[in-house]
C-alpha cells in the first residue's frame, strides 16, 4: 500500500500530519457527517455547560482516520476548556498518569488516543480517578512508604480505539458517553473534500470531488490525501484545477480501484479466493499469507470490506462473497456444499 494513503494515522509522514491539522475541522458546525454522534454530543455539551460542570468521560470508538482525534479537539474548544493529549502505549506507570492528572484544571479534557493499549497497571489506577476524582499518590520510599488519597479537580476522560473490542469492561462502564463512528457515505465525503479544496486554494468541479471522495473507502483521512495527491497531478499533467478526467489518473496512479478499493484490500481478497477457495479460513492464515499484522487487517481493512459486502465474518473465519469474485475477475464457484 502507498503510505502515504494508509488510513492509520501512525504511520503518517511529517508533511501529512501537518496537513492534517490544516484541514482539522475546529467547531460542531465545521464536521461533517456523524449525525446521530454529533447531536448528542452537542446537547451533552450544552447541558454540561448550563450546569458549569465537567462534561461526563466520552468513549470514541471506529476505524482510523474517521475522525475521534478531530472531534476530541472540537469537544474541548466547544467547552472552552484545555485539552491533554497521550497514548495508551506512553503511559506505561501510575506515575506517569498522576503526573498528567494532577495538573488538570477543573472540567478540562484528558485525551487518551488508543486507550486499548493501557497497560492493566495504569487502566486500574484510571478507575478511582474516572469514577470519584481521587488517585492514590506514594509518598517516599523504602519502609517509609506510604500512599496518600488526593483529589483532582472534576475533568473529562476522552478515550479513543479503533478497537474497542479489546476494552475491559470495567474500563468500558466508566464513560457515560459512548459514541462509535461510521464510514462516511459518498456524498459527505464529497463535501469534505470540496471543503478541504477549498483551504488548499485548489479549484475542483464537483464531479471530481465526488469521484475523489466514492474512491476514499468511507475515510475523511484518506478522501483528504486522495485530493492532495491528485492536487499534485493537476499541477503537473494538467492545468492545476481537479475535474474527474484528473481525479480519474491520478487514482489509477495510485492502484485505488474503481470501487475505491486499495492495493491491500485486493491482495486479502485475493489471497481468500486463490490460496483458500473463497473461505473459511482464520484471520491469522490470511495475515501471513498478504504479510500484513492481523491486529490491522482486523480494525483497518476487514470493516469496510464487511461493509461494501465483500467479506464475511463467519463462525468457521473469514469467507468471501460472490461480489469478492465479480470485483477481482475470478470465476464464481457457487456456494459452498453446491459446488458443481
Ligand atoms: N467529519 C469530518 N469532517 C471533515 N474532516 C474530517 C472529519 N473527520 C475527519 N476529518 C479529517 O480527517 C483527518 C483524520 O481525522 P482524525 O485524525 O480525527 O481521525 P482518527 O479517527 O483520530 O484516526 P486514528 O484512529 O488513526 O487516530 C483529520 O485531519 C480531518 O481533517
Ligand atoms: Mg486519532
Amino acid at each position: 500500500m502507498n503510505e502515504n494513503l494508509d488510513p492509520s494515522s501512525e504511520r503518517l509522514t511529517n508533511p501529512e500530519r501537518e496537513f492534517e491539522k490544516a484541514l482539522r475541522p475546529q467547531a460542531f458546525e465545521d464536521f461533517t457527517g456523524q449525525d446521530q454522534v454529533m447531536e448528542n454530543l452537542k446537547i451533552f455539551v450544552k447541558a454540561a455547560k448550563l450546569r458549569g460542570e465537567a462534561l461526563d468521560h466520552v468513549l470514541l470508538h471506529g476505524p482510523p482516520g474517521l475522525g475521534k482525534t478531530t472531534l476530541s479537539n472540537i469537544i474541548a474548544n466547544e467547552m472552552g476548556v484545555n485539552i491533554k493529549v497521550t497514548s495508551g502505549p506512553v503511559l506505561d506507570k501510575p506515575g506517569d498518569l498522576a503526573g498528567l492528572l494532577t495538573n488538570l484544571d477543573e472540567g478540562d479534557i484528558l485525551f487518551i488516543d488508543e486507550i486499548h493499549r493501557l497497560s492493566p497497571l495504569v487502566e486500574e489506577y484510571l478507575y478511582s480517578a474516572m469514577e470519584d476524582f481521587k488517585i492514590d499518590i506514594l509518598l517516599e520510599s523504602g519502609p517509609n512508604a506510604r500512599s496518600v488519597q488526593i483529589g483532582l479537580n472534576p475533568f473529562t476522560l476522552i478515550g479513543a480505539t479503533t478497537r474497542s473490542g479489546l476494552l475491559t469492561s470495567p474500563l468500558r462502564a466508566r464513560f457515560g458517553i459512548n459514541s462509535r463512528l461510521a464510514y462516511y457515505d459518498s456524498k459527505l465525503l464529497t463535501s469534505i473534500v470540496l471543503r478541504s479544496s477549498e483551504i488548499l486554494n485548489t479549484k475542483i468541479t464537483d464531479e471530481g470531488a465526488y469521484e475523489i471522495a466514492r474512491r476514499s473507502r468511507g475515510t475523511p483521512r484518506i478522501a483528504n490525501a486522495l485530493l492532495r495527491r491528485t492536487r499534485d497531478f493537476a499541477q503537473i499533467k494538467g492545468n492545476g484545477s481537479i475535474d474527474t478526467e484528473i481525479a480519474r489518473f491520478a487514482l489509477t496512479a495510485l492502484n485505488v480501484d474503481e470501487h475505491g478499493l486499495d492495493e491491500m484490500d485486493n491482495k486479502i481478497l485475493a489471497a481468500i479466493i486463490d490460496k483458500f477457495k473463497g473461505g473459511p479460513v482464520g484471520l491469522k492464515t490470511i495475515a501471513t499469507a498478504v504479510g500484513e499484522d492481523d491486529g490491522t487487517i482486523e480494525e483497518v481493512y476487514e470493516p469496510f470490506l464487511i461493509q461494501e459486502g465483500y467479506l464475511m465474518r463467519t463462525a468457521r473465519g473469514r469467507e468471501v462473497t460472490e461480489a469478492a469474485y465479480k470485483h477481482l475477475n475470478r470465476l464464481y464457484p457457487g456456494k459452498t456444499g453446491q459446488l458443481f
